[in-house]
């Protein structure tokens, strides 16, 4: 196990009804990787990220970040601990604007909670809004700034989205299939984005089934298959690696 694990998942089982979602799952993530879990659909990766982010309970084992047990808290407590997470449908309100609706998480972090009368404040937020506009020229958002969030297409709502978690400035930021529904020259945008994240030393952990976002973002791949950990390691050794060709690569995918 590398000596600066930040993020770990001890023997997490997570069951549906006699389904067997998740089994025997342990993942140790190393501060600062890009740590990418794919595998095939139901495998269990939602399930996985759901547990980490406190969505779902396990029914069985503990996640830790950085000695803090994560298991038992729930998601916004878990938030507050420096964990974010980019969903897969961006959760938004599309009657705002875009700089607005990233300047509400900011806001909810500072105070602890999202409040409804913060709307009314928001115009007053200067410092906030400086950092809103700091995080999307980043994202590459700063010209639909205050545009509504509703009129975005779906590739820069997932951009507005990931400006939303950049804004709090996680240690830990969890992304469900980032680059689903955008076009390659987007897909390629937002990888380099990713990038330059991972150059500030935050850590990511990725959902994708492009393998061309995995094999250029992570540094180890974890592949889920019925529920289990069927092979781990660096992008060449799980590229290499026959289970993983039969269970995924050389599947439907
Ligand atoms: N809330 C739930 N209740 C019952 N079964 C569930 C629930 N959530 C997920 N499952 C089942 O658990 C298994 C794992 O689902 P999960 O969504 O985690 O897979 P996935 O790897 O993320 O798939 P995809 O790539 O299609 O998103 C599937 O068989 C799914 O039907």
């Amino acid at each position: 196990m590398p000596d600066n694990v930040v993020l770990h998942v001890s023997d997490v089982h997570k069951n549906f009804a006699g389904l067997h979602a998740l089994s025997d799952i342990d993942l140790q993530v190393a501060e600062g990787q890009t740590h990418a879990i794919i595998g095939p659909n139901g495998a269990g990766k939602s399930t996985l990220l759901n547990v980490i982010v406190g969505r779902l309970a396990p029914s069985r084992g503990a996640v830790v970040f950085d000695g803090t047990v994560l298991t038992g808290r729930k998601p916004y407590e878990i938030n507050q601990i420096g964990i974010a997470r980019v969903f897969q449908t961006p959760e938004i309100f599309p009657d705002l604007t875009v700089l607005h609706n990233v300047m509400i998480p900011a806001l909810s972090r500072r105070d602890g909670a999202f409040r409804l009368n913060m709307m009314r404040t928001l115009d007053s937020e200067t410092a906030i809004r400086q950092e809103a506009e700091d995080v999307l020229a980043d994202v590459g958002l700063y010209e639909r700034r205050l545009a509504h969030a509703g009129a975005l297409s779906r590739g820069d709502k997932r951009r507005m989205e990931l400006a939303m978690c950049l804004i709090q400035k996680p240690r830990l930021l969890l992304l469900d299939e980032p680059t689903a529904g955008m076009s390659r020259h987007d897909t390629n945008t937002t990888i380099e984005l990713l990038k330059k994240i991972k150059s500030r030393g935050m850590t990511k952990v990725i959902i994708e089934h492009d393998m061309h976002v995995v094999f250029s973002l992570a540094d180890r791949i974890s592949v889920l298959a019925g529920g289990r950990i069927i092979a781990e390691g660096m992008p060449d050794e799980v590229r290499g690696d026959p289970r993983v060709r039969e269970a995924y690569l050389g599947g439907a995918h």
